[in-house]
């Protein structure tokens, strides 16, 4: 079969032969044969051109072969059935291969050998079918089927269906989770580059999650029965979708708590960062290029853009504000594009919002139906506190332990705060070292509180004298 680049190949070799013939005549004839013979040369330049174009339009009328092209993105949107024929193609068996790729994609796991060839030949029910990956000149990619005009029915019945589906399931048994980021729209070209991606190896988990057991397993069988609703989502009619706000003060766990929700699930996270972002049309582009497993996350909503309270009483109808919201992220576009997002396009996704002030919030943007399920964070309990020894000492029970009960009832002190005075110097456990640290910390916070209370107390106290 005749290939687009033999085309150009051949032109251009035809091209050098007459550009050099036409270099030599200039040297040998007179000026008026010149014209005649320069003349002679275009014509047939022209006809060879001509030429070539009607043999490459007979070329593809009888050619047998019938060819049908993957795209990465498509109308601007990522085309999923590329990552899944990549997957797919990168998994055939790889002892035919002659060129390979080797990677260890995480530390924990081994060596994956995979087949790293341009062109790869497959057979499906007696067919033969050639792949071949194929960069545009813009730089965009896609992956080229060709196959033989007889073999059309079984390709496009059953074949293609078959490469996405096998690729998607490949992709569900090995999947690494992954860590995605936006990228500002200046870097986009396409639907490409919306995302960078890194392997996501966090190490938390709900086990060793320092909060109240109670509300600990309420959300992890919430997160369960959602990730096992399909049908039941089915049946009520309702995009498969679930909001987690996730509230508290810096400190107690609301990143690590996403952390525990993606690798308990095995979702990808899409950490969006809005202040990246200029306008409403990004966020929507941004939005449906996430793919379905998996957990969007605006972390600090009422820092990330202007969201809060106020806005609302700020919008109004006027032209000015239309202009101004085509050139920003507001609540409105924000709303829209979530409920859009959940309603339209994509199944089984997380939407996380984390917030230190939840009073800085909307009621609009965290309304039950939107974010499902309002987590608090707080400070740390006595039971937190002994989720957290058992993790940093290996440690059920200690002397010390009623010391320190006593002073988390008086004291408010963040996990983060106690995992820090827990955590091993030098990897060296010394549990009374430990221990006697936190109850440093423990009874100097709880000075400083009661000096702050007693300032306060002051201070009222001045305001009714003079009040
Ligand atoms: N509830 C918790 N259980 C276990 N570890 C915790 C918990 N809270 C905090 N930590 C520890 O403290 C560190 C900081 O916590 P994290 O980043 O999750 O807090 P945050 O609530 O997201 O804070 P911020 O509001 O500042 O973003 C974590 O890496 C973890 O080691
Ligand atoms: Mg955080």
């Amino acid at each position: 079969m005749m290939m687009m680049g033999d085309t150009f190949g051949s032109i251009g070799s035809s091209m050098a032969s007459l550009f050099f013939i036409w270099a030599t005549i200039q040297q040998i004839f007179p000026n008026h044969m010149k014209i005649a013979i320069k003349e002679f040369l275009l014509s047939s330049f022209q006809q060879l051109c001509f030429a070539q174009r009607v043999s490459d339009h007979f070329t593809n009328l009888f050619s047998p072969y019938v060819e049908i092209s993957f795209p990465e993105s498509d109308e601007y949107r990522y085309n999923h059935a590329f990552s899944a024929i990549e997957t797919y193609l990168g998994s055939k068996a790889t002892e035919k291969a002659k060129h390979l790729k080797g990677s260890q994609l995480k530390e924990s796991k081994g060596l994956v050998l995979k087949r790293d060839e341009a062109k790869v030949r497959d057979e499906y029910k007696g067919a033969n079918v050639w792949w071949e990956i194929v960069t545009s000149t813009d730089g965009e990619r896609s992956y080229k089927l060709t196959f033989h005009h007889r073999e059309r029915s079984v390709i496009t019945g059953s074949y293609v269906q078959h490469v996405v589906e096998e690729g998607k399931s490949i992709d569900t048994k090995n999947k690494k989770t992954k860590l995605f980021t936006n990228n500002p729209s200046s870097q986009w070209v396409f639907s490409q580059n919306m995302w960078r991606s890194i392997e996501f190896e966090h190490p938390a988990s709900f086990e060793t999650l320092a909060m109240d057991p109670e509300k600990k397993e309420e959300i992890l069988n919430d997160l369960v029965a959602f990730s096992n609703g399909k049908e039941y989502y089915k049946k009520i009619g309702k995009a498969w979708k679930r909001g987690y706000l996730l509230y508290g003060p810096p400190g107690t766990g609301k990143s690590t708590m996403i952390s525990a929700m993606a690798n308990h699930l095995n979702y990808n996270i899409y950490d969006l960062e809005l202040t990246a972002i200029k306008n409403n049309s990004e966020l929507r582009k941004l939005l449906t290029a996430t793919s379905n497993k998996s957990i969007i996350v605006i972390e600090d909503i009422d820092c990330s853009a202007d969201l809060t309270a106020n806005r609302i009483k700020k919008e109004s109808n006027s032209t000015k504000e239309q202009d101004k919201d085509e050139n920003a992220v507001t609540l409105s576009g924000l709303l829209n594009f979530i409920d859009g997002i959940w309603s339209a396009c994509g199944q089984e996704r997380i939407v996380v919002f984390t917030t230190n002030h939840l009073e800085k919030l909307d009621p609009a943007l965290i309304r039950r139906g939107r974010m499902d399920m309002h987590i608090e964070l707080s400070y740390c309990t006595y039971e937190a506190f002994k989720i957290l020894a058992k993790n940093y000492l290996d440690l059920d029970d200690h002397l010390l332990f009623k010391k320190i009960k006593s002073l988390f009832m008086e004291t408010k002190i963040s996990p983060a705060d106690v995992a820090e005075n827990l955590m091993a110097k030098n990897h060296q456990i010394d549990v009374d070292g430990s221990l006697n640290n936190l109850i440093k910390a423990l009874e100097k916070r709880k000075n400083y509180q009661r000096s702050q209370q007693d300032g306060k107390m002051k201070k009222t106290n001045k305001f009714r004298i003079f009040g």
